[in-house]
């Protein structure tokens, strides 16, 4: 575990990767902070704040204000709210508009927004001019534990999610936890996902601190602003040893394999699902896949999945509106993942609360047959 320093409210963590390590600064107020902290890593540039419809009323002028104050100059780009925006259209949008607003290499993307945001604006900054400075202003709480930190973004395909993207550090995340105060309690919930994978990949102790004072991590407050950092640092800690997934950094894909296949069978509709909601399902998938196969008790099994239902996340594919799937559409969307070797699958499995594991070939049969028995499970 990477170590969290306070400082009144607010926390740094840092993600160490040599030269190209950077600061995470949490806590409330960070936002005002903005314009200082930028300028004190990166006097004298320009900035191109890319955000979506619903972050820009919200968030845009008083971002642009604090840079003014700083003596950055900045421009927007505001895109439709909701995973759809993370296209190839959309992105040919951004680099265009960077590249209109003659932004040089020096100068900085900032991604003001949630997942969507960071994801689609950090690979644009990845590849307009072989690769822009890029900040990272998360504004949702799954950004706030994960989309913000690491490097990985990109942009989703037909075919599959995020199969478009390139790993691209940002050189600084700055989470205002002020700012999710603002957040649908339906967004809060899917951030809130994440969370609970940090303890159940390999920190039981932190899943029962979660059972424990999940209330107070919705209601807002140090349990917020202590749990957002707890996610960063630990999220940190893996990056830092795994930068590009060549090995562990693949726990952090518990319940992606199986969530990833829902969001693309459900078109990215976020109307239907969203990226933090197919975790939830995911993971609890994963639990009861591990338990299928005798490597977890169901009664382990049980309690994750029970965590998640606690806070009215979803946990069975039936509770996704709209047309049913079939295990014939899911099963292509899984022979996408990112995971995949030599046509063998992988999945993130677990031998108990919080001892979640790489399982390198897996059997497609022995998945198929799972996802029949959870496809005509009742929602
Ligand atoms: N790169 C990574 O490591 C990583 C990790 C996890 C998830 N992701 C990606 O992140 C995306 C999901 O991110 P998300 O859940 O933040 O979704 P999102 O970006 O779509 O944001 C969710 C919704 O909340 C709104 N919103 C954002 N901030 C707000 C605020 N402060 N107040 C009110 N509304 C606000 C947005 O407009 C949007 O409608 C997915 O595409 C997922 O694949 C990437
Ligand atoms: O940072 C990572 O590594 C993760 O896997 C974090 C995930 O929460 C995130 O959704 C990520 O975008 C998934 O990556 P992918 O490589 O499976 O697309
Ligand atoms: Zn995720």
């Amino acid at each position: 575990m990477t170590d969290i320093q306070a400082s009144g409210a607010s926390k740094t963590v840092r993600v160490e990767l040599g030269a190209r390590s950077y600061d995470i600064l949490i806590g409330p107020g960070i936002l005002a902070r903005a314009g200082e902290e930028i300028a004190r890593r990166a006097p004298g540039i320009r900035a191109a704040i890319v955000t979506d419809e619903t972050v820009a009323p919200l968030y845009l002028a008083r971002m642009q204000d604090v840079l003014r104050q700083a003596g950055i100059a900045s421009s927007a780009i505001v895109m439709p709210a909701g995973e759809a925006t993370k296209s190839l259209s959309c992105l040919g949008e951004v680099v265009d508009s960077v590249l209109a607003d003659r932004l040089e290499r020096g100068d900085t993307v900032i991604a003001l927004g949630g997942g969507v945001i960071g994801d689609l604006a950090g690979f644009a900054a990845g590849i307009v001019r072989r690769g822009m400075r890029f900040i990272q202003i998360p504004t949702t709480l799954l950004a706030q534990v994960d989309s913000s930190v690491g490097g990985k973004t990109g942009i989703n395909s037909p075919r599959g999610k995020n199969l478009i993207g390139v790993f691209y550090q940002p050189q600084l995340v700055l989470a205002d936890t002020e700012v999710l105060s603002t957040l649908s309690p339906r967004e809060f919930r899917a951030g809130y996902a994440e969370v609970v994978k940090y303890g159940l990949i390999d920190q039981p102790e932190f899943f029962e601190w979660l059972e424990q004072h999940h209330a107070a991590v919705f209601a807002g407050g140090p349990e917020r602003v202590e749990a957002v950092a707890r996610c960063c640092a630990a999220k940190a800690a893996v990056v830092a040893g795994d930068e590009q997934e060549h090995g562990n950094r693949a726990l952090l894909n518990l319940g992606h394999t199986f969530g990833h296949a829902l969001e693309a069978a459900a078109n990215y509709d976020s109307a239907r699902l969203v990226h933090g909601e197919g975790v939830a399902i995911g993971m609890a998938l994963a639990h009861r896949f591990s338990a299928q196969l005798g490597l977890i008790s169901g009664q382990d099994a049980t309690r994750a999945v029970r965590h998640l239902q606690t806070v009215g996340l979803p946990t069975e594919i039936s509770q996704i509106p709209g047309p049913r799937f079939t295990v014939d559409l899911l099963m292509d969307k899984i022979a996408q993942d990112k995971k995949v070797s030599k046509g063998k699958l992988t999945f993130i499995l677990t031998r108990g609360l919080g001892q979640s594991f790489v399982a390198r070939d897996i059997s497609a049969e022995k998945v198929s047959e799972f996802l029949a028995g959870q496809l005509d499970a009742p929602a």
